[in-house]
């Protein structure tokens, strides 16, 4: 009883990217994606899902949460732990953590002005500063410092009077914000978030050193019991660590903003998100698990049969294939690429060095891109876990890109082929240079619409020295690139 599994997805104005990420690692598994647009929702009684359908809401609107509770049914296989807690909203839920021994720091809902009531609880909550904060915000704009007895008092009349209730907290000085995104009750990513200069609040780190897949386990299981607390499967956590090494936790987001790990740390959050439902439907329908995916080196298709251009040497497995695309394709390609600041509005994650400018371009990004992706990926016969995005790189004159392997690991997949296609005739140098290549080392000289494609992975699955290169310095003009990684798992 292997039908295709479907992924239910409520939208109702979620960051593109969220859905872009979840559509594409949905497409990489086969699963059929099915978006909803929570405020045009028909509610017709025959939408209500079937057992094995998996659902999750990426939206936050209450839109959406009627739309989620009107479509669960038992048998679905959603980021809820049990059937009831799809219908529970936890208003407090720094009271449930408390309340379930996890660690919080002190805080108070304040409903009144009363002069003796704040003084007091400014003692209680240990002096100031003492942190303000609003429900309903994201982003650290809800929360805001008072370093006084006039700042609390004005402030807190002034959101009384506007109908706010803010909460008092202790200010936990000399910690580091962090974010652990649990999947399941695994930590699958934790990363740190740094300050903001001349400000006491911290925003998401764009520093791919900064994310770990290696959560520190006192860290991981206090993230894993808040959202447990919660009834849930998945969420953002915010913790601090005291410089004493004590943790505090602050909030279990659900749903969160999963593609700031994907884009910035690299992290495939979303294939991870749809193979734990995927797992989870099989086990409640009874189905056995899921076999590990066949090796990838077991794959039959054209890279695995020498099949993808003409091959170069013995050792690595290295093609290159002219004409990968047509001249008007090359065209409009470079007519993008050449769109400085259309390329800066796709990726956040620009980055200039001696390696040249590159940046991470969302497949979603334009159809061409997209199109090219996914004629790599037929060409080379093989899947691509995280084939999101395609690197681009624009070296200039003297820039070159120090010898490497391309063999890399994260979050239970591996980087075991690149395809680079080269977008224009680049030289003097920039060759892309295998100097351990068998029999002899090889240079690929960059010629417009030429696709260089390689293992880095020998059948035995290690690492392929001979497949170690490097992008020979450019000794004028330029050298423009788009290259795929594939990713499987292993
Ligand atoms: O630009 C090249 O020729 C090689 C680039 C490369 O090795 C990489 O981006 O991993
Ligand atoms: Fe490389």
């Amino acid at each position: 009883m292997h039908t295709t599994m479907r992924l239910h997805c409520i939208n109702d104005n979620v960051p593109q990217q969220t859905v872009a990420l979840l559509r594409a690692a949905a497409a990489a598994r086969g699963i059929e994606f099915i978006e909803y647009h929570a405020p045009a929702f028909d509610y017709r009684p025959e939408r209500v899902l079937g057992a094995g359908e998996l659902l999750y809401r990426p939206a936050v609107s209450l839109a959406a949460q009627r739309v989620e509770q009107f479509l669960y049914a038992p048998g679905v296989a959603s980021f809820y732990a049990h059937d009831a807690a799809v219908l529970q909203h936890c208003s407090n839920p720094l009271l449930a953590f408390q309340r379930a021994g996890l660690p919080v720091p002190r805080h108070f809902h304040c409903h009144s002005a009363d002069r003796e009531l704040l003084r007091d609880w400014a003692e209680r909550l240990g002096g100031f500063p003492l942190i303000v904060k609003f429900a309903g915000f994201s982003g650290g704009k809800g929360v805001l410092r008072a370093d006084s007895l006039p700042a609390l008092f004005s402030l807190v009349d002034f959101a009384l009077t506007t109908g706010k209730v803010p909460m008092l907290m202790s200010y936990v000085d000399e910690a580091e914000h962090w974010r652990v995104v649990v999947i399941g009750q695994q930590a699958a990513v934790a990363y740190r978030n740094p300050l903001d200069v001349d400000d006491f609040r911290s925003y998401g780190s764009v520093a791919a050193d900064d994310f770990t897949t290696a959560v520190d386990a006192d860290m991981a299981e206090l993230a894993v019991d808040a959202v447990a607390t919660l009834g849930l499967e998945f969420g953002g956590v915010d913790i601090l660590r005291h410089a004493s090494g004590r943790l505090y936790l602050l909030e279990a987001n659900f749903p969160c903003y999963h593609p700031h790990a994907e884009e910035h740390g690299g992290i495939p959050v979303s294939g991870m998100m749809l193979d734990y439902l995927c797992d989870k439907a099989r086990r409640l329908q009874g189905i056995a698990p899921r076999e590990a995916p066949a090796p990838w080196h077991a794959s039959r298709g054209p890279l695995r049969r020498g099949d993808c251009g003409q091959r170069l040497g013995d050792a690595p497995e290295l093609y290159v294939l002219d004409d990968f695309v047509t001249g008007d394709e090359l065209q409009q390609l470079r007519t993008l690429l050449d769109d400085a600041a259309w390329l800066r509005a796709q990726s956040s994650q620009f980055k200039a060095d001696f390696t040249g400018e590159s940046c991470e371009l969302p497949v979603a990004a334009h159809p061409l891109v997209g199109a090219l992706a996914t004629r790599a990926q037929s060409l080379l016969g093989l899947d691509n876990h995280m084939g999101q995005t395609l690197r681009y790189r624009r070296y200039r004159g003297g820039e070159h890109h120090p010898l490497h392997s391309d063999d890399y690991r994260v979050g239970g997949l591996r980087l075991v082929a690149t395809a680079i296609l080269y977008l224009n005739d680049a030289g003097p140098g920039g060759e892309t240079h295998f100097p351990q290549a068998q029999p002899a080392a090889v240079s690929v000289t960059p010629r417009a619409g030429r696709l260089a494609c390689w293992l880095s992975v020998t059948g035995e699955g290690a690492q392929d020295a001979a497949a170690l290169h490097e992008s020979l310095a450019l000794q004028a003009g330029e050298k423009i690139t788009l290259t795929q990684f594939f990713y499987l798992p292993g």
